[in-house]
């Protein structure tokens, strides 16, 4: 059918196209039926809304269908039912556990990032990942297939060095530190990020408080070729663009296959035309890892695939039995991060994670002696140098440099709890932590999250605080206060674990 263009002021994070009950029944389309808008050489594609906020005549466009293709209000265009993807057909293959062939892979990666796949379908690609993995063949093929869909850099400045943590402990600010460090010691890295996954902040939402993240190639290239750096969002970037669009789903799900996570980190790593990549995988209880064993398992498909892609890849398993220094969520972490990097000092367990990643990097880039890369890291941070190093980075990235951690705005709506008895830390329990920043409203409400006072192992008294909630407003405020309550994060034993008597 032909359709005047209607330019709606619709943003939903869908691809809608709103058509005319009148016109939908003349052209036997239904609610959700994916359609195909031919404008001169361009096709775009869209899930039907029917409405009446249009005519006879005319489809309206929303702001996300914009973002695809620019269309002008009134514009004529041809609208064409498009049927189910083939795509769908190779997504039910992995449902069914079979093994799916390279130029299968390559069709599902192209449909999603031609919007051709729907969220329903998307999500059902990404369960079926977590249900039936995928072999090193499949892996290989599927992070070649989202790199290639979208635009690659080519930086001159070499070596590049890169790191990638596979994320899933909170508070886990540690690259904010690890890249000013590289950097500052005259390596290229240029990192990019995702948001969230199944934590409650991801690195860009962190690095998002006090800079921009969302730059277009060109502008990445400038800035990492005048400084040696950034930390940008991987998704704001025509960079592995099927990435982002999967980790929406696995945001909803909070779920990150295996296959999938190889895939989407080593997508952008080759994207931005890493070298030199070392990959951190946080291994304990109540994260994506539990045993060495399964990270040095994780650590063997990271090698492998970077081999496969002419990549030097290294892993570092690090210790995420409780979360990484003592703020969760996004500006609490902002400011944590900011004042480790302006004083060099903080948390133990950020800046020895942050010194020890760091630390690798320098040896691997060759501007270290083997093992004497985190000694050289330490001096780095503590000399200032990486702040300046961060400072300048803030600057090009459209931040304040001269920014004061204390001045970043926090949630002001707060609870405190404190120790119910006497007695040890015996645990924290990482996925607790999560869901109560995520209950108050992180990563999306910004000052959101947990201030933490204790680790495990500390000896407190009945009464002590043990960690405060922040929120935005009173309502996620009391929601995080009833998780909190329910879920008991914080355990505190004394020597006596248990008394039983008349059994
Ligand atoms: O913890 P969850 O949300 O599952 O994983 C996602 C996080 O892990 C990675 O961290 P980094 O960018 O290497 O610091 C991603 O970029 C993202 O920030
Ligand atoms: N699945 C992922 C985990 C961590 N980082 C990513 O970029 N992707």
């Amino acid at each position: 059918m032909k359709a005047r263009v209607k330019i709606l002021d619709v943003y939903s994070g869908r691809y809608s196209v709103f058509i005319n009950e009148n016109e939908a029944k003349k052209a036997k389309l239904h609610p959700d039926d994916l359609v195909k808008i031919e404008a001169g050489k361009k096709t775009v594609y869209g899930s039907v809304v029917i409405s009446s906020l249009v005519g006879e005549g005319e489809i309206g466009v929303s702001r996300d269908v914009l973002q695809l293709h620019s269309f002008s209000e009134g514009e004529t265009v041809t609208v064409v039912p498009s049927g189910t993807p083939e795509s769908v057909r190779y997504i039910k293959k992995k449902m069914n556990g079979e093994k799916l062939r390279k130029v299968e892979i390559e069709t599902i990666i192209k449909d999603i990032v031609d919007r051709k796949l729907r969220d329903i379908e998307i999500s059902s690609f990404v369960t079926s990942l977590e249900i039936n993995g995928l072999d090193m063949d499949e892996i290989a093929a599927l992070t070649i297939a989202m790199a290639e869909t979208g635009d690659m850099l080519d930086i001159d400045r070499k070596p590049i060095m890169d790191v990638h943590s596979i994320g899933g402990v909170p508070g886990n600010k540690t690259n904010i530190l690890v890249v000013p460090i590289v950097a500052a010691a005259g390596l290229t890295i240029p990192k990019t990020s995702s948001r969230a996954i199944t934590s409650a902040a991801g690195t860009a939402d962190v690095v998002e408080v006090f800079a921009e993240v969302s730059f277009s190639l060109d502008e990445i290239k400038r800035i990492v070729e005048k400084i040696g750096a950034c930390m940008v969002w991987g998704g704001a970037l025509n960079l592995a663009p099927a990435d982002d669009i999967t980790i929406k789903a696995e945001r909803a799900l909070s779920i990150d296959p295996t296959g999938l996570m190889l895939a989407s980190i080593m997508s952008k790593k080759y994207a931005m035309g890493s070298q030199y990549v070392l990959i951190d995988i946080p291994t304990g209880k109540g994260v994506k890892v539990e045993t060495v064993d399964q990270a040095r398992a994780l650590a063997r498909d990271f090698i492998e695939l970077g081999k496969r892609l002419g990549q030097y890849v290294e892993v570092a398993i690090t210790y995420g039995g409780q979360p990484i220094g003592h703020t969760v969520g996004p500006a609490l972490e902002a400011r944590e991060a900011l004042s480790a990097l302006m004083t060099g000092k903080g948390p133990g367990s950020l800046i020895e994670k942050a010194t020890g990643l760091a630390g690798i990097l320098l040896e691997m880039g060759g501007v270290a002696p083997a093992g004497m890369g985190k000694k050289m890291a330490r001096e780095i941070l503590e000399s200032g140098k990486a702040w300046e190093k961060m400072k300048e980075i803030i600057e090009e990235q459209g931040g304040d440099p001269n920014i004061k951690p204390e001045e970043i705005p926090i949630g002001d709506k707060t609870y405190t709890f404190t120790a119910p008895t006497s007695g040890y830390v015996t645990a924290i329990d990482n996925r607790a932590i999560t869901a109560i920043a995520r209950a108050a409203g992180a990563p999306e409400d910004k000052g959101a999250g947990l201030e933490l006072y204790v680790k495990v192992g500390e000896k407190v008294k009945e009464g002590d605080p043990l960690f405060t909630i922040h929120a935005e407003s009173e309502a996620r405020l009391d929601q995080a206060i009833v998780f909190a309550r329910r879920a008991e994060p914080i355990r505190i034993e004394g020597m006596v674990l248990q008394r039983i008597g008349n059994i």
